[in-house]
C-alpha cells in the first residue's frame, strides 16, 4: 500500500550544514500495516512522515501508494489518500469552526470539487454516531466551536477527522505526546480501535517505546537517516523495552546517552 524504495533525503546540501535526513530508506507497508516508528532525535522519523505525505521531496528514491509512483505529487495532491495527524492538538482542526464544520471539512478531503459543502442531515446523523465511539459525548455538542474543546477532546476529534474518511494512510506524528497520560491512553485506545475498524495502514511516530511495543503489528527503529531495526508482529510481541534500549546500545556502540528514549 505504502512503498518508500531507496529514499535519500539531504538538507542544505553541499554546505557545512548538510544534514542526511534520510539515507537509502526503504519501507514496504502491505494493507493494514500498522507500524510504529521509534528512534533518538533526529533519525529521521519525521522526515520519513514528511517524505509519505508529500510534504517533502526525496533527493532520490521512489514513494508508491497503492502501486501508484507519487513521488512528484505535493501533499495537496494526495490529500485523497494520506491523512495525518500531528503532536499538536491545535494543528489538526479549525478553532473558529464547529465541530460538524470541521467534520464536514474532514469528509469533503480529497473529493472533488464539484460537491456539495455544507451539513445537510444525513452527514450530521453520521458525524453524531462517529463522535458517539469516542465516548467523550461530543455527539451532543455538534454546535460547538472546536476552540472550546480540552486538547485532549480535540486530538480525539482530529483523529476521528483523520479516519474516518478512510484514507489509504494514514500518518501519525507523535500525537499523543502532548497529552497527559490519561488523555494520551485514550487518544492512544482510540487509534488502536480506529485503525482496525477501517483497516488503515498506519506509519505511528512515537518516543514511548512501551506504546511503540504495545500498538500496532510491526516495530521500526530508525538512527541517523537509517532503518536499524524492523521486527514483525511475533517479535514485536516477544520484545520488551530492554530489549529496545539494547538495540540501539549496540548501534550506538558506547553505552547509551539519548535519554528522550528511555520512557
Ligand atoms: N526542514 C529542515 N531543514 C533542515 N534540516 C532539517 C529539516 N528537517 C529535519 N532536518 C534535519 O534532518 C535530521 C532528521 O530530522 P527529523 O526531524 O526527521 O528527526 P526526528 O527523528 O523526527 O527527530 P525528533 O525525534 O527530534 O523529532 C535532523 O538532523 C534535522 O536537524
Amino acid at each position: 500500500m505504502l512503498r518508500l524504495d531507496d529514499v535519500t533525503k539531504i538538507f542544505f546540501a553541499g554546505t557545512a550544514n548538510e544534514r542526511a535526513a534520510l539515507q537509502g530508506v526503504t519501507l514496504t507497508l502491505e494493507p493494514g500495516d500498522f507500524v510504529t516508528v521509534i528512534g533518538s532525535n533526529g533519525a529521521g522519523k519525521s522526515t520519513l512522515l514528511n517524505i509519505a505525505a508529500g510534504k517533502l521531496r526525496p533527493e532520490t528514491g521512489q514513494v508508491t501508494i497503492d502501486g501508484k509512483d507519487v513521488t512528484a505529487l505535493a501533499d495537496h495532491q494526495r490529500a485523497r489518500d494520506v491523512a495525518r495527524v500531528f503532536q499538536d492538538p491545535m494543528a489538526g482542526t479549525a478553532p473558529h469552526m464547529t465541530i460538524e464544520e470541521n467534520l464536514a471539512m474532514a469528509y469533503e478531503r480529497g473529493k472533488s470539487r464539484g460537491l456539495r459543502r455544507g451539513v445537510t442531515a444525513a452527514k450530521r446523523q453520521l458525524f453524531a454516531r462517529e463522535l458517539a465511539t469516542l465516548e467523550l459525548g461530543l455527539e451532543a455538542r455538534l454546535k460547538a466551536k472546536v476552540g472550546m474543546l480540552s486538547g485532549g477532546q480535540r486530538q480525539a476529534l482530529s483523529l476521528l477527522m483523520a479516519t474516518f474518511s478512510e484514507p489509504k494512510i494514514l500518518l501519525l506524528d507523535e500525537h499523543t505526546a502532548a497529552l497527559d497520560p490519561q488523555r494520551a491512553e485514550l487518544v492512544a485506545r482510540l487509534t488502536a480501535e480506529a485503525v482496525e475498524r477501517h483497516h488503515l495502514t498506519t506509519l505511528m511516530v512515537t518516543h514511548n517505546m512501551e506504546q511503540a511495543l504495545r500498538l500496532g503489528t510491526r516495530l521500526v527503529m530508525m538512527h541517523a537517516g537509517r532503518i536499524i531495526l524492523d521486527l514483525d508482529a511475533e517479535a514485536k510481541s516477544r520484545a520488551t523495552v530492554p530489549d529496545l534500549l539494547h538495540e540501539f546500545e549496540k548501534i550506538k556502540g558506547a553505552g547509551l546517552d539519548d535519554r528522550t528514549m528511555l520512557q
